[in-house]
């Protein structure tokens, strides 16, 4: 493998947003022949493949090292890789796909309101039933880690592979663990969470492989990438300020004390340029004004590339 491999939704509530996560690093994905082509390139980069999967299968890709990165929930990851976090670095967080993992059972249950309530019941329903609760999932493994780490062992699952929350009225089961974000599926069916009953938040997540093959090529690709990825989200999330002060010294270390602002070009240019946390941006301007500044000017930036890459330099520590 001498390209760098990289995995993306090819279908699924992740895909739209992957596409625009990487279109506002500037990043194209072309897939030339449409949908029924599984691979694709990224415009500008030869040494790239872009490989289209499902996001569970980008999940068990990066743990065996068959592609380098993917992009996939952290649901996925946790539950179809065994020692998730040996085998795969997460780079960043994307923001969106967030979805929490949970444990649901009837409201007709209304003296079940935590794990522990749950364990009760699960102790006396065996002992009166002969049989145990049974929990509806496709979230086989970390549902085994919450019972376990919650103290309970009488119950048993029953693998579903879709329309979970249907189940408990199906009678295929008694409760349910699944992912929701919204809870209206959940309400529809007559469901509720324990108060303590989340097990997982998620979100989408970009994810790179320990046990690929990282090739100089491959590595060099890497940071050509996450350098316009990082560019992008401290872009984003600062916003530069320029102001004339008549003392730009004590007013950037007053700055970087308050807000955590930074001076790229240093601390005595007229005007001083400040990069600031964009919700802090209001209070530091006045700030400023209160210090002398006649005038604030707030500049939106479209990248900022620093010689220092926060999403490159601890993958590259792992994985060289
Ligand atoms: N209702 C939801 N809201 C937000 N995110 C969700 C929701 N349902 C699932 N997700 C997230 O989307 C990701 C992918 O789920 P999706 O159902 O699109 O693909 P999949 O389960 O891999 O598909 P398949 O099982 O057919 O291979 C998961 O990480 C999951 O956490
Ligand atoms: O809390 P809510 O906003 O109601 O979302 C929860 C639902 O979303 C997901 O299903 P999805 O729509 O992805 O369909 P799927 O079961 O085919 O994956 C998940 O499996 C739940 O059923
Ligand atoms: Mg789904």
């Amino acid at each position: 493998m001498t390209k760098l491999t990289i995995a993306i939704p090819s279908k699924g509530r992740l895909q739209d947003n992957t596409h625009a996560f990487f279109a506002r690093a500037g990043l194209t994905i072309e897939r030339p022949g449409g949908d029924r082509n599984y691979r694709g390139t990224l415009k500008g980069f030869p040494d790239v493949e872009i490989a289209f999967l499902s996001a569970s299968e980008i999940a068990r890709e990066i743990a065996d090292g068959s592609v380098h990165m993917g992009v996939t929930g952290i649901d996925l990851v946790e539950e179809n890789i065994s020692a998730p976090y040996e085998k795969t670095h997460l780079v960043t967080a994307l923001g969106f796909g967030h979805a929490d993992v949970v444990i649901a059972l009837p409201t007709a249950w209304i003296d079940v309101s935590t794990m522990a309530d749950l364990s009760d019941v699960a102790s006396d329903f065996r002992a009166r039933h002969g049989r145990r609760l049974r929990v509806a999932t496709k979230y086989v493994n970390l549902t085994r880690a919450f019972f376990a780490k919650s103290g309970i062992a009488d119950y048993r699952i029953v693998e579903s592979a879709g329309a979970t929350e249907g189940a408990p009225a199906a009678g295929a089961a008694e409760m349910i663990v699944d992912i929701t974000s919204t809870g209206s599926t959940l309400k529809a069916n007559n469901l509720k969470i324990p108060d303590d009953g989340v097990m997982l938040r998620s979100q989408a997540h970009l994810v790179a492989s320990l046990t690929a093959t990282w090739c100089d090529g491959a590595l060099a690709a890497a940071r050509a990438i996450l350098d316009q990825v990082a560019a992008e989200e401290i872009a984003r999330k600062t916003k530069e300020i320029r102001a004339v002060l008549p003392d730009p010294k004590a007013a950037a270390k007053q700055a970087a004390m308050e807000f955590g602002c930074t001076t790229p070009f240093g601390d005595e240019g007229a005007p001083l340029v400040l990069h600031c946390p964009a919700r802090d941006v209001p209070a530091c301007a006045a700030m400023l004004k209160a210090l002398g500044a006649t005038h604030v000017n707030v500049v939106t930036l479209d990248y900022v590339f620093e010689t220092e890459n926060p999403l490159y330099d601890p993958l590259h520590e792992k994985v060289s």
